[in-house]
């Protein structure tokens, strides 16, 4: 492989702002690829990719780099000289590879490779945290898969066009997808491309989103005339479903903290057509309480760790810390709490985040069905999905009835 200078700086320069600037990989990656139009996709593809994985690889490399944070560019640069050589790539004849000691990376590599926490590059807190919740052997094997770099999934906008026909007009394009039967609506490309470029998505006719993520609308078990609350709305990935499946009738009131998402929702709705969702800011608890038992469905898809997802934000590993998980865990229990109220008898609710942590999935669950709010709900299914087991993201999911 023949190595350019330029696109290594590039690689460098992102990994300094993600690791010491605490900028999001995405983010500080976005704000690279901006900085010469000349890069191809070929390019930009190798800048993002390098960063991706030596940022899901930093505890491993900076130990056999024997670099320490906060970085400096010097260390960074010999970070990438490791990825390199584990790559089994020749290292280019450049300054700042100059006596690159080859023969001495491999040999750490062999040896820490022993070492889960080296080898799969975790930090000891979550190591053993995850160890404590999942046990040795299924933590081993998800930490592996989760280390791996996540496909390209399109949800199909059954609203605008049907999945035959997206796949067609996809290839037209010459973006080719393969099809998996237990995501009816998911499209997984066989090669990354730049799908947000294309007049496909300007035109509504897909989302890029997990086929994990594409289980938890249907969960909900909606249909046509029903009014349904997503509680959690965020910028709207799940709320855009839900309008599809319920093809536009009935209301869905999505609702978050963050009035900027809701934003976002509202554009994205727009290009996708969807003309049922109502979005309100929780500015106060009068907006619960204004829907009191009024619908039929809810969905919760409440704020977490992001554990299950760490194939998509490897810097999390880096930036979550034990604190946050805990305070994370009260704000999943208040959410249960204050908005399972809006469910009618009858009706029912689905829990669901993104965190393969049983405290923050089961635990919760149970925690709800043995307090007061909890007493009126029945259990009805939970779902568990695994990266190493389902092949793509960690996401945990319960039904619960409302008697
Ligand atoms: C997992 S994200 C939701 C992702 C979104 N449902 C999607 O599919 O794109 C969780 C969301 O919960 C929101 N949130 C946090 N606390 C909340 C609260 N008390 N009430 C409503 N939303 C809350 C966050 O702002 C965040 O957007």
């Amino acid at each position: 492989m023949r190595f350019h200078h330029n696109l290594l700086q590039a690689t460098v320069d992102a990994l300094h702002q993600i690791f010491n600037d605490g900028k999001y990989a995405d983010q500080a990656i976005q704000k690279i690829l901006k900085r010469d139009t000349r890069w191809g996709s070929r390019d930009r593809g190798f800048i993002a990719e390098t960063t991706y994985d030596i940022v899901r690889y930093k505890r491993l490399y900076a130990e056999i780099a024997s670099v320490k944070e906060p970085f400096k560019p010097a260390d960074l640069w010999r970070m990438t000289a490791v990825w390199i050589v584990l790559k089994g790539y020749e290292i280019p004849a450049w300054e700042e590879y100059y006596n690159t000691p080859v023969r001495r990376i491999k040999g750490r590599f062999d040896e820490l490779s022993s070492i889960r926490k080296y080898r799969e590059s975790i930090p000891d807190w979550m190591d053993e945290l995850c160890v404590a919740e999942l046990g040795e052997e299924l933590w081993t094997a998800e930490l592996a898969a989760l280390n791996k770099q996540a496909d390209v999934v399109l949800r199909t906008n059954t609203l605008k066009t049907d999945r035959k026909t997206l796949k067609e007009k996809l290839q037209a394009l010459e973006i080719a997808t393969t099809t998996d039967d237990r995501f009816p609506d998911a499209l997984i490309l066989e090669e990354r491309a730049n799908v947000f470029q294309t007049q496909l998505f300007q035109d509504g006719l897909f989302e890029v989103q997990d086929a994990g993520s594409q289980t938890i609308a249907p969960y909900l078990r909606v249909d046509s005339g029903l009014r349904v609350m997503d509680s959690c709305a965020g910028a709207g990935g799940k709320t855009l479903h839900l309008a599809a499946i319920m093809e536009n009738k009935g209301q869905i009131i999505a609702t978050d903290i963050y009035k900027n998402k809701l934003h976002e929702l509202k554009r994205r709705a727009r290009r996708a057509g969807a003309h049922n969702i109502e979005s309100r800011h929780i500015d106060s608890t009068k907006v619960i309480k204004k829907l009191d038992g009024k619908m039929d469905r809810l969905l919760i898809d409440a704020p977490c760790s992001g554990i299950g997802v760490l194939r998509r934000n490897p810097d999390a590993k880096w930036k979550l810390q034990p604190e946050f998980i805990e305070e994370i865990k009260t704000t999943q229990q208040e959410i249960l709490q204050s908005y399972s109220r809006v469910v009618k008898s009858g009706g029912s609710m689905v829990y669901a985040t993104c965190s393969i942590l049983p405290s923050e999935n089961e635990g919760q669950v149970e925690a709800f069905l043995k307090s007061e709010a909890g007493s009126t709900f029945t259990l009805q299914e939970s779902q568990s999905l695994l990266a190493h087991k389902d092949g793509f993201d960690g996401f945990y999911m319960a039904r619960l009835l409302k008697n």
